[in-house]
């Protein structure tokens, strides 16, 4: 089969259920930011140069040294006015991109540093998220977008964030999710949290598997019930692949068995050292084996990527057919914080007309 070209994949309709506001704003919004508000600590003020210094940076082989970059975008992002832009123009930028539908995640915490509460900062984003639907339909490439509610896993704030998800539920939240170190901070410091929203019926995620191994997908998925995995790369190491087949071991069967959506995002695993290269990442072996992958972008502006970049990378680089990109689509969106008819219509009357005249 013919590899789709890059105007192909450029044309795609895509879902994106895995990509971070703070780690995604556009390198020179980044600067201007910074020159509006005073804060003096960023390494350039060449837009060009600071995006090569975020990728730069967040190359480093480790999980902790990649958070560290995120510095500089969570200290321009601590007014109304801020955090509005930043999420209006990540809007935009995912609608340009071919992506109709996207979750996009922020940890309210880390936005209070100069006084707005945490309702404030939640309202700011979604308000920008709005203003970026209605400009992006305008310009005749239309984009739903949810947000998920981050809390940090270091931090002990995640009943609270729980709390303020589940509040601005109808208001375009669409569920929760914990980030931040993986190693040292299991999934269960956070189980109060889950807990709750189990019982409020609510939606989440929780980053596992990337920075340390199956036990944290153990814990995610067994003692927090999360419904999707952020990641959730290491499952691999249940995969005994030094046979004549694959062999699934218990946990690595039960996640395709259920068909536990992944939130896979090869760039961003390839420099935290998750992953050796995307040729060689694991996405492709789970999707061979028909777990429930999906393909994602983590941190556009630290990983200088985009989701028609992630998708040639497995095209150029793992052999990826257009079938194969249409069917992690349809997997992103079967696995959507968003209710069944509304993702029904987006499968049906988006995704596979789109895909159809591409010629998949
Ligand atoms: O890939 C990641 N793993 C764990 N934490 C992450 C990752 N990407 C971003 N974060 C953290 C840093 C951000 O400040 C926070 C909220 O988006 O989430
Ligand atoms: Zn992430």
């Amino acid at each position: 089969m013919t590899p789709p070209s890059a105007e192909v994949v450029r044309r795609a309709p895509k879902a994106l259920l895995h990509d971070h506001l703070d780690g995604g704003l556009r390198p020179a919004t980044v600067v201007e930011l910074a020159r509006d508000c005073g804060y003096e600590g960023l390494p350039t003020t060449d837009a060009a140069a600071l995006g090569t210094w975020f990728r730069d940076a967040a190359d480093s082989g480790s999980l902790e040294r990649y958070l560290e970059t995120f510095s500089h975008t969570v200290a321009v992002m601590q007014t109304e006015e801020q955090l509005a832009r930043v999420a209006r123009e990540c809007t935009l930028d995912l609608a340009a991109d071919g992506v109709v539908y996207a979750e996009s995640r922020f940890a309210p915490e880390l936005h209070i540093e100069r006084g707005l509460t945490l309702p404030q900062v939640v309202e700011a984003v979604l308000a920008g998220c709005r203003a970026g639907e209605a400009e992006a339909a305008a310009a005749g490439t239309p984009i739903r977008v949810r947000s998920l509610l981050t809390a940090m896993r270091h931090a002990a704030n995640g009943r609270e964030i729980a709390e303020l998800a589940v509040a601005y539920r109808d208001r375009g939240v669409a569920g929760f999710d914990i980030a931040g170190a993986e190693a040292g901070f299991p999934p269960t410091r956070h189980l109060d949290a889950f807990e709750y929203l189990r019982r409020e019926n609510a939606h989440f995620t929780i980053h596992a598997g990337e920075a340390f191994g199956l036990p944290s997908i153990w814990e995610a998925l067994q003692w927090c019930g999360a419904d999707r995995l952020g990641h959730g790369v290491r499952i691999v190491d249940d995969v005994d692949t030094g046979g004549d087949a694959p062999r699934l071991g218990l946990l690595a069967a039960y996640v395709r068995d259920r068909r536990i959506p992944l939130e896979m995002c090869p760039s961003s695993n390839v420099q935290t050292g998750a992953a050796a290269s995307v040729a060689g990442h694991p996405i492709t072996l789970l999707k061979d084996l028909r777990f429930r992958v999906t393909v994602n972008t983590d941190n556009r502006l630290m990983s200088g990527t985009s989701m028609t970049r992630e998708m040639q990378l497995l095209v150029d680089e793992a052999g990826w057919s257009l079938e194969d990109l249409r069917w992690v689509t349809i997997n992103a969106l079967k696995s959507a914080f968003l209710p069944f008819d509304e993702r029904l219509e987006l499968i049906d009357h988006v995704v596979k007309p789109g895909y159809a005249a591409l010629g998949a």
